[in-house]
């Protein structure tokens, strides 16, 4: 079973969410897969880089991993910005939620618990 890392960038009580095309599609955290030899809050910090080149400090999971496929699961890490503004580089759109434009029915269905936890959060 391999993990896909999702990042929850919170900063002053919004979070960052990047949207994923397609029939199936819907917003999701930026992330990507854990490779071989990294830990999650490393491969976080990686993916957060290469895709925003934001610099982030990974802080604390929000809850077990989630079930993607029979390969893969979703686990996702609230992390604060430590430098730099998010750029597009591979997302159709990346956007900054208020608390209250959260609707999990909205993103990836694995993700929607990960929503629901973060909301208790905010
Ligand atoms: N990055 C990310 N992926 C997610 C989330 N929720 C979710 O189901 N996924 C799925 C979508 C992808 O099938 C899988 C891995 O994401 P990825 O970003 O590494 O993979 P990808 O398909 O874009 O890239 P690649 O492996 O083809 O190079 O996880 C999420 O919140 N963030």
């Amino acid at each position: 079973m391999q993990i896909v890392v999702g990042v929850a960038v919170v900063r002053d009580g919004l979070v960052l969410a990047a949207y994923r095309p397609g029939p199936d599609g819907g917003w999701e955290f930026p992330g990507g897969k854990v490779e071989p030899g990294e830990t999650e809050e490393q491969a976080a910090v990686r993916e957060i880089r290469e895709e925003l080149d934001l610099e982030i400090k990974v802080g604390a999971s929000l809850g077990p991993p989630v079930g993607i496929s029979d390969r893969y699961r979703l686990h996702v890490y609230l992390a604060s910005i430590v430098a730099g503004e998010p750029v597009l580089r591979e997302h159709a759109e990346l956007r900054w939620f208020a608390p209250d434009e959260l609707d999990e029915s909205e993103w990836l269905v694995p993700d929607r618990p990960f929503v629901r936890e973060l909301l208790r959060q905010l």
